[in-house]
Formats: C-alpha cells, structure tokens, sequence
C-alpha cells in the first residue's frame, strides 16, 4: 500500500523556482516549443476540454495557429464529421472519448471510415480505473496511429497502469480545477496539492504528463513544467475570451462569460452525480493576446531558468514559501 503521509504537500503558490544566471540577450531568443506525440506546438498549453472552454471554431483557430487543442466530447454524434472536417482543412483532429459502451461502436467506427484522429483523449473524472484500462487497449488496437492520452488521475500507481496499458501520455489532475466541487462531495483528490501530485507522478512517469486544472497565473506553468509536465491543461483562464462558448454577462458595468464545469448540472441537464459548478469569470478580450502574454511569460521563465528552452525549467531549484502569497480562488 502507498503511503503518501510523509509526502509533502504543496500546491502552485507554495513553491518559487530559483533563478539562475542568464545566457540569453533577448527573451525573444527563448524557445517555448514542445514536441507532443508527432507534432511541436508553440507553448506547452491546451485550453480543457469542456464545453465552456472550446468549440469547433476555436479548434480550426488553435490547429492553424500551432496551438494544441482537445476537443470535448459533449456532442458525441458529431465527433466523426468534426475529424472529417479538419482533415478537410489540412489539420490535425484531436478528440475526446468517455468509457460508455457506446464509445466502442464509435471507436469500431472510426476504424471500419478509416477515420483516424491524430489525437484522442479518454477524459473521465477517475481515470484510475479497468474500465479506462479496457479502453485504452481496445484504442490501441483498433486506432494504432492514434496519440492516445488517458485521465484524469492522481498517483504513480494509476501513471504505470494506463501507460502499461497502452496509453501515450497520462493527464494528471483530480479535483483542482476552479469549477470543480469533487473534493467537497467526495473528499478526494488534488485540490490543494495538485502540483505535488504531479511531482509524484513525474517520477513514476516514462511518457508525457499532462498537468491539469488549478492554474490561476501564467507562472503556474512554469511551475508545472518544472515539476515535471509536457503539456498544461487550462480551463478557467481561457472561458473568458471573446472566442469563448460562454454566454456573456454584464453585472454592475462589469463584463463577464459563463464557465461551467463538464460535471455540472449545467453540463448534464440533471442533478445527479454533480461534482462541478457554473460561475462567472472576467470577460479577457481575445484568446490571441491571452496565448501570446502566456508564450512571453513562458519565455522570460527560461530566461530566469538560465537557458534557452524549456528543458532550462525542468532542472531549475525550488523553494517552498508555504506563506501561500496568493490564494487564486478568491
Ligand atoms: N478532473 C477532474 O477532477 C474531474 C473532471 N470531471 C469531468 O466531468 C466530465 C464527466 O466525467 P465522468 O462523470 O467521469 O464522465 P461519464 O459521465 O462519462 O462517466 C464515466 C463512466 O465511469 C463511471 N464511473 C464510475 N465511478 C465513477 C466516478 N467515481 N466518477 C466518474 N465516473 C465514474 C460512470 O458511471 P456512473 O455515472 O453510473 O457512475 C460512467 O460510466 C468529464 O469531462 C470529466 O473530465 C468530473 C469530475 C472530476
Ligand atoms: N471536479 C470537476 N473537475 C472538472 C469539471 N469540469 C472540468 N473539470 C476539470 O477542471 C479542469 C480545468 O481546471 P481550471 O482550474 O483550469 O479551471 C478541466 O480540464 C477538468 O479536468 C467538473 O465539473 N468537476
């Protein structure tokens, strides 16, 4: 049995990373570039896969642009002619799967159309599970070719199982998201020390690790990556863009946009195993701006790493504040 007692827990405003002598002149020379399956994106960030946070006009967009995207899997019917369509158009089709019965016909589908996505996500709130592990191997048999990233989980324990089992990458991240309630219907998961867990699991990892949910600055992913991520899954700071799904709002001259988590009863159409709420965020203008102040950040984080890409962060020392500078919920 773990024994995860003695772990230290801390979370991304607990930590600062130590900076170290700059080589570059410029922080344009720094290189924010990840490789992730086949493909280099510009920065290692996905906007999540919910319903509030992307649809199919923002994928073309982030796909064009050399951005990773995921599309969520709310619409389940319309996810073969969504593949279609950006082939179509030339891009990659990055899609997520539940682990419903019905998900097999539509992975038996894809295969018989020869409908391959670059990209596919199991996304379920406890991904540490053999019905997640059955699915994976069925993806990897029918959709070889496929980059196969399966979550959400917490421990090393659950890491080595989806990647024995098949899986490409594994997303990391049990209840910290800003919509989420889990912890507080459950009592489980990493809401509070996401950033430990993901340590945890980068040690048992021997593929790409997502880090997802909890990031509330830009300097969270830096964090991440120091602390062991490829890729950083972002939810709450991308709902509130022009481009966003969300209705917007205006309260007291102040604009905002809807943000709903994917197991909220917004989500569902019914209260029954809700573990997500719908709030409202910041109206922010164009994600454009958003990605290009994150892609700058990120690079003025490898300037303080003292290098010139983002392996310059992974090797880069830490403190632990533990005054909890911020707290980004309220
Ligand atoms: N990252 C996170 O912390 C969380 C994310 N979410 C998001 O909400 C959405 C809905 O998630 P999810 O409810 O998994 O999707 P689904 O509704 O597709 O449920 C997944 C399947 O697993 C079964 N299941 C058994 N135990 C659990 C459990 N503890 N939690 C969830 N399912 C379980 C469900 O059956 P049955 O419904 O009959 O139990 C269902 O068949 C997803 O997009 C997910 O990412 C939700 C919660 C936490
Ligand atoms: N517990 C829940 N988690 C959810 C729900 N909907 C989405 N999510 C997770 O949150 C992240 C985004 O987190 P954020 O802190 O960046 O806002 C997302 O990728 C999912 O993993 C939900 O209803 N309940």
């Amino acid at each position: 049995m773990s024994n995860y007692f003695s772990m230290e827990a801390f979370d991304y405003d607990d930590i600062q990373l130590v900076p170290n002598k700059c080589i570059i002149k410029s922080r344009k020379e720094a290189d924010t570039s990840v490789k992730f399956g086949n493909r280099t994106f510009k920065i290692p960030v996905v906007p999540a896969n919910m319903e509030s946070v992307i649809d199919e006009k923002l994928a073309i967009w982030l796909a064009e642009n050399d951005y990773y995207y995921v599309m969520h899997r709310f619409y389940p019917e319309k996810r073969a002619n969504f593949i279609k369509m950006m082939h179509d158009k030339g891009l990659f089709a990055s899609i997520s799967v539940g682990i419903k019965d019905s998900e097999y016909d539509f992975i038996d589908q894809l295969a018989k159309e020869n409908l391959v996505p670059e990209y596919i996500t199991i996304d379920v709130a406890h991904g540490h599970s053999n019905f997640v592990i059955k699915m994976i191997k069925y993806i990897k048999d029918k959709l070889p070719d496929s980059f196969l990233t399966a979550g959400n989980i917490a421990t090393p324990e659950a890491v080595r199982e989806l990647e024995n089992a098949g899986a490409d990458a594994t997303k990391v991240g049990v209840g910290p998201g800003r919509a989420c309630i889990t912890k507080l219907k459950t009592g489980f998961g990493t809401g509070g020390w996401q950033l430990a867990a993901l340590r945890m699991c980068s040690k048992a990892a021997s593929k790409p690790l997502i880090a997802d949910g909890g990031i509330r600055h830009n300097g969270d992913i830096a964090k991440s990556v120091r602390f062991g991520a490829s890729m950083v899954m972002i939810g709450s700071l991308f709902a509130g863009h022009e481009e966003s799904p969300g209705n917007i709002i205006k309260i007291d001259g102040k604009t905002y946009k809807q943000y709903w988590g994917s197991a909220s009863e917004v989500q569902k159409g019914a209260y029954r195993n809700v573990e997500g709420k719908q709030m409202l965020v910041p109206y922010r203008g164009s994600i454009k701006d958003t990605l290009q102040e994150m892609q700058e950040d990120l690079q003025s984080s490898i300037s303080y790493a003292g290098g010139k890409d983002l392996n310059a962060i992974r090797l880069v020392d830490y403190v632990i504040v533990k005054s909890s500078i911020m707290d980004g919920d309220k």
